[in-house]
């Protein structure tokens, strides 16, 4: 795992190894929430009603309340952590010297809110069983994990395009396409096929394996649908959601906040 707070250039194999190591904690996080009904009460604003006269969803108000706490722990001066909410808690804790791995305009790239969307739209249908079952505490417990995870994951980017930028290989032809401002060739430049491919082959061995219920004999869980589970194959969640999760939204999205830093790197 990267250690941000020491200094020097983070290689692009650390960091590739953080992200494999976020893969099990975005993995586990939404087998957590799966647990729990879709509860679409707790995302809908004015449902639930605050006695402080917060106007939004219960969701909104219990994001705002864990991030104004982990403010308080300085949580946002991680150069890998962004807040969805705008807190604007002072820590208790003095600021840490976090050595400048990121080039000042890119700490200031945000993309939570698209994070947000994706994860209530695509996500929480496909990975909860439809209805209310009252969880509401738990579900909006289990949500902030994910969101958090996948927060990580994508603004993760940010390192990735620092060392691929710094790389004595390639720095010349990307400070030449930043330049023209090229965005299609900067993606392209970046993408790299291959380990998106072995990612998605990965991820899907990972849902097999942390999603089985060893409760039930591997027969069963092959062969039949259990009435309580949300996939025909009888995992927690389903691998296809997982890789279609990690292949149309999470790494277009890393790459998009990869592109984003770039463009500004030379400002
Ligand atoms: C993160 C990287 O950049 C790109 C994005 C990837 C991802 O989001 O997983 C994987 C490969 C690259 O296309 C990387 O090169 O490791």
């Amino acid at each position: 795992m990267a250690n941000l707070l020491i200094s020097g250039p983070i290689s692009l194999a650390t960091l590739r190894d953080t992200l494999i190591r976020l893969e099990d904690t975005i993995i586990f996080s939404l087998i957590e929430r799966s647990q729990f009904a879709q509860n679409s009460s707790i995302y809908k604003p004015n449902i639930i009603k605050f006695a402080d006269g917060f106007q939004g969803s219960f969701l909104e108000w219990f994001l705002l309340e864990v991030e104004n706490v982990h403010a308080k722990v300085r949580r946002y001066q991680s150069p890998d952590e962004y807040p969805f909410t705008k807190t604007s808690t002072t820590p208790v804790l003095e600021p840490l010297d976090y050595p400048s791995h990121l080039h000042e305009q890119g700490k200031l790239i945000n993309v939570n809110d698209e994070i947000k969307a994706i994860y209530l739209d695509f996500v929480v249908p496909r990975i909860s069983k439809p209805g209310d079952d009252s969880n509401y505490g738990s579900s909006a417990t289990r949500d902030i994990e994910c969101l958090q995870a996948l927060s990580r994951r994508i603004h993760y980017g940010k390192f990735v395009a620092e060392s691929k930028f710094t790389d004595p290989k390639y720095q010349e032809k990307y400070i030449e396409l930043i330049k023209n401002k090229d965005r299609d060739a900067i993606m392209e430049l970046l993408t790299d096929s291959n380990v998106e491919k072995k990612l998605l082959d990965r991820v899907r061995t990972k849902c097999e394996i942390f999603g089985q219920d060893l409760s039930v004999s591997t027969q069963t869980q092959t062969q039949t649908q259990d009435p309580l589970s949300n996939t025909s194959s009888g995992l927690r969640v389903s691998s296809d959601t997982v890789v279609q999760l990690y292949r149309d939204y999470i790494i277009p999205l890393t790459k998009k906040v990869e592109v984003e830093y770039l463009l500004q790197r030379l400002d």
